[in-house]
């Protein structure tokens, strides 16, 4: 655990069931998540974790429970509703355009932050302007940050995986999310990757004091860097605590920690 100070409860999730058709993939989930922790769901494949990630950005609509996000009932929220309250997220899949450029790609993670009409972007004039080098400051920030200069001018198809991760996360980071949800964010990668992935989460958290919402099958890295960890087992909550507690809880030690993954 960090031992990272956290705060309010600023995403309280409250007996959500979510079905298809016939499939039950989340049945009555309670949880919540502080202001600035890091806050895992971890749990066996098909246990529901990104089912529940897409809840929380708004891409599912739970058939039952309440979402209450910084005070307020959430009513049916669409995606682009939650970027624009500061959600952002990256994808189990990564999910930039390969094509463009390593920038490019990172200016797309601006655009819930644009304010200047089409008129005015395409005749490049006056608060267009202004605006467009903000957001250039912005992203320049960013790619400073996650240390990815050097590949700027890149087209991301050609890079290796994990720098394609941390061009997601980079992405991500330039709508300058207050709760940033990562689904995923070391699949496929090798030890040297996780190690970076780890510290730049970490670095995130710290420094931009963003809250952090993720899912990831690496248990050591799990533990590590999570202030709390949520289990989900078949749709339904089998654990929630600190990884201490998690890890010496009998429940979830016979259905995850126990089982080869
Ligand atoms: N769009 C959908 N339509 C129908 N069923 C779905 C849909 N999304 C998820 N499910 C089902 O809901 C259940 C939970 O899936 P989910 O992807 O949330 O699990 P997960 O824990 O993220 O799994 P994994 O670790 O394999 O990514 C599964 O039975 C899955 O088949």
């Amino acid at each position: 655990m960090s031992g990272r100070t956290s705060g309010d409860v600023i995403l309280d999730l409250q007996n959500i069931s979510l079905r298809f058709g016939g499939v039950k993939a989340l049945t009555d989930i309670s949880f919540n998540v502080r202001e600035h922790e890091i806050r895992a769901i971890i749990g066996p494949n098909g246990a529901g974790k990104s089912s529940m990630l897409n809840v929380i950005n708004g891409v599912y609509h739970p058939q039952e429970g309440r979402i209450v996000f910084h005070g307020e009932e959430r009513r049916k929220m669409e995606p682009h509703k939650a970027a624009a309250q500061g959600i952002a997220r990256t994808f189990q899949n990564i999910a930039l355009f390969k094509g463009m450029s390593v920038l490019d790609n990172i200016m797309t993670g601006r655009i819930t932050k644009m304010h200047a009409s089409f008129l005015e972007q395409a005749i490049h004039f006056g608060r267009a302007r202004r605006e467009e080098l903000e957001h250039r400051q912005k992203v320049e920030e960013v790619i400073d940050f996650l240390e990815i200069q050097h590949i700027r001018k890149t087209p991301v198809g050609r890079l290796p995986y994990g720098l394609q991760k941390r061009v997601e996360l980079a992405r991500a980071l330039a709508a300058e999310p207050t709760m940033l949800l990562l689904d995923e964010p070391m699949a496929g990668m090798n030890v040297e990757e996780k190690q970076d992935m780890c510290r730049f989460i970490l670095d995130v958290n710290d420094q931009f004091g963003t809250t952090i919402v993720l899912i990831e099958h690496d248990m050591g890295v799990v533990m590590d860097i999570s202030d709390r960890v949520v289990v989900l087992d078949y749709g339904k909550k089998i654990g929630d605590g600190t990884p201490d507690e998690v890890r010496s809880n009998p429940e979830v030690i016979s259905a995850y920690l126990g089982v080869s993954h």
